[in-house]
């Protein structure tokens, strides 16, 4: 990993972050000046009404769009201005993701869509197997290593996806609505599942989810209101 991160020190920190978009002629400025540290190990939870700019602030963390002002560090590396594999190395060595639709690869199973991430990365298969197997064991998964994602519940394949966002020991993993998708129950079940997995790999979260009550588990919660932090 990166290895001039001082370990007493924010895994992300966001300063003056800004970005704006032009819809019908307007400008709206979605995020107007966020600033935000993350510490190693920490679970935020960013909630805000539909429209204030959670996925938006999730894609400036993630690398994953373009456009922002402001400055954005990870992991001690300065990231706002690269690009290609810089960009690309800082996000496969540190970063993990969990969406609202599981995004799983239907053609391929449980375990293999677990092992993806390990295998671009270069680690031998075996080893990917072993981690990818413990994974989904410790959500309960274990009975379902060789199914695809078409024979699994809604739960299970969010679970899948959780798995595969921590498969590479990811420093941070940012979630955008990961249970959105799911009735109350399952989405309470998942959800902890998932924080004592995150808690237990000792990587810190970024959760965007407008479920107050799930927020509350988590170690802080930040609002955005207006482009800001609250
Ligand atoms: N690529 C884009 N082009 C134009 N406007 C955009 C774009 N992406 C996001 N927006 C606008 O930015 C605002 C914030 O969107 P964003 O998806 O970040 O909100 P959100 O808080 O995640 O909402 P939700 O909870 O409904 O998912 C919205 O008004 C949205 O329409």
């Amino acid at each position: 990993m990166n290895d001039g991160h001082n370990p007493g020190a924010p895994i992300v920190s966001l300063k003056g972050l800004k970005r704006s978009f032009e819809q019908g002629g307007h400008r709206i400025d979605v995020l107007r000046d966020v600033n935000l540290d993350i510490m190693p190990g920490e679970i935020v939870a960013l909630l805000g009404p539909s429209g204030s700019g959670k996925s938006t602030l999730l894609q400036a963390v993630g690398l994953l769009e373009g456009g922002f002002e402001g400055s954005i560090t990870i992991a001690g590396s300065q990231a706002e201005h690269l690009a290609g594999d810089d960009r690309t190395a800082l996000r496969r060595d540190h970063l993990g993701f969990v969406y609202q639709f599981h995004h799983l690869l239907p053609d391929f199973d449980a375990r293999e869509n677990v092992i993806m991430p390990q295998m671009i990365r270069g680690t031998p298969r075996a080893d990917c197997e072993a981690r990818a197997d413990s994974l989904l064991t410790s959500l309960g998964l274990g009975a379902r290593l060789t199914h695809r994602p078409s024979q699994l519940s809604g739960g299970e394949q969010q679970r899948v996806a959780v798995a595969r966002a921590l498969a590479n020991r990811p420093t941070m993993v940012l979630a955008d609505e990961p249970t959105g998708n799911l009735d109350e129950k399952t989405s309470d079940t998942v959800l902890a599942q998932f924080l004592s997995l995150v808690r237990g790999e000792g990587s810190a979260a970024l959760v965007a989810t407008h479920n107050e009550r799930l927020a509350a588990r988590m170690d802080r919660v930040v609002r955005l209101k207006d482009g800001v932090l609250v």
